[in-house]
């Protein structure tokens, strides 16, 4: 049987390089992009269709940002199909980032170097606002946006008798500081970006304790450091151009520095041909890629308080509620 995939933002980056490598995989895969912009998800589908001719490549519309748009597209995928294999929560933003320049500096020249390299912590500061369903933008998009698709398509993902899985590409970025349980939205802080994707790893954690039995697995992965639109929106262009070589450099003493799409799409690719009694909750898969250029994954522990991921397991059902009623006092209104 065909295997159902679903990836969101798969037009670009590494969500694009993942279904170019899932293809190749599996020439039988049925595979569907969401995306916002259904003209940059077409331009997509041409050009996975280019190198995969016969390819079976369903588009939908999905703005995982937009509850009423992630309520949509879920009732179009469960007209559409009975059942989704796998379900890659790769959709994020980072908007309005903001190095800290004197912070770079100073970790140039200090032992944490490395581990600056790779996690960018102390760097990187972002500006969030609220969207129109009057959620923080990071979170709604990053983290519940996913939730309430997750929560949507249970009657696909649980089906009985077969086992579907979730993988959800979070960060190293990720920190349980820069994350509070009593502002799960981070609508006090600096670092969004981080809180959401620390929050992603609690998620992952909380689904795996309430659905495993029901054959419903999550993973996190950290693609490591990628060029892509996210990147490149950090800096100016022409320094990114300036300090590129610099990049490769490093790259050779940092596995972290995977660089390129394909190369981050490292560990969501091997997590495809995993077995899930294999999988570690508690494990974020991280794509490595060596000096030479080979590519690896590898599993680190998660730094999580089960305790606090069930708590905001709780905290985003009630969100939900709140929301899908909002949603329906609006539909009445109009
Ligand atoms: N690049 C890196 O170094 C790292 C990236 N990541 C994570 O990888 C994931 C992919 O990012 P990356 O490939 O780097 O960056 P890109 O900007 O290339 O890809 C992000 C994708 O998400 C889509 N997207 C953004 N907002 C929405 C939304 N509201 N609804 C639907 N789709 C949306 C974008 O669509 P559109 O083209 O319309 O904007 C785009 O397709 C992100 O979750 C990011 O946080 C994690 C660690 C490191
Ligand atoms: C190479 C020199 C001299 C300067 C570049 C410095 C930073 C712009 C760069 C250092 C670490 C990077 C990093 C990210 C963005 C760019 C850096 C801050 C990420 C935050 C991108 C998104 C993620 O999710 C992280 C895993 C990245 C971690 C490292």
């Amino acid at each position: 049987m065909e295997k159902v995939v679903l990836v969101t933002g798969a037009n670009s980056g590494i969500g694009l390089a993942l279904c170019e490598r899932l293809l190749t995989e599996d020439s039988q895969l049925l595979l569907c992009l969401a995306c916002r912009n259904m003209k940059r998800a077409e331009d997509a589908r041409s050009a996975l269709l280019t190198s995969h001719i016969n390819a079976h490549i369903d588009l939908l519309h999905l703005d995982v940002g937009s509850v009423q748009s992630v309520l949509a597209a879920a009732q179009e995928l469960k007209a559409r199909y009975n059942r989704i294999d796998f379900l890659y929560l790769n959709a994020g933003i980072m908007p309005n980032p903001q190095v800290d320049v004197k912070a770079l500096f100073k970790g140039l020249f200090s032992r944490n170097v490395i581990n600056m390299f790779a996690t960018a912590e102390g760097l990187l500061t972002q500006q969030d606002r609220l969207n129109s369903d009057g959620l923080q933008e990071v979170f709604a998009t990053n983290l519940f946006g996913h939730f309430l698709l997750i929560r949507e398509l249970e009657p696909l993902l649980c089906p009985g008798g077969q086992t579907s899985r979730i993988v959800w590409t979070s960060s190293s970025n990720a920190r349980r500081s820069a994350f509070s349980i009593e502002d799960i939205q981070h609508r006090n802080g600096m670092e969004p970006y981080s809180s959401s994707k620390y929050a992603s790893d609690m998620l992952s954690l909380a689904l795996n304790r309430h659905k495993n039995s029901q054959g419903l697995f999550s993973s996190v992965i950290c693609p490591g450091l990628v060029m892509t639109n996210l990147t490149y929106g950090i800096l100016p262009s022409f320094f990114w151009t300036l300090i590129m070589p610099i990049m490769w450099l490093i790259r050779i003493f940092t596995n972290t520095f995977t660089l390129t799409p394909y190369n981050g799409a490292e560990a969501l690719h091997w997590l495809f041909v995993q077995n899930s009694e294999s999988l570690d909750p508690r494990a974020k898969y991280h794509s490595l890629t060596s000096g030479l250029g080979k590519n690896y994954t590898q599993p680190q522990q998660m730094d999580i308080d089960e305790q606090m991921s069930e708590i905001l397991y709780s905290k985003l059902l009630e969100l939900e509620k709140v929301v899908r009623k909002k949603q329906s006092e609006g539909n009445v209104d109009k």
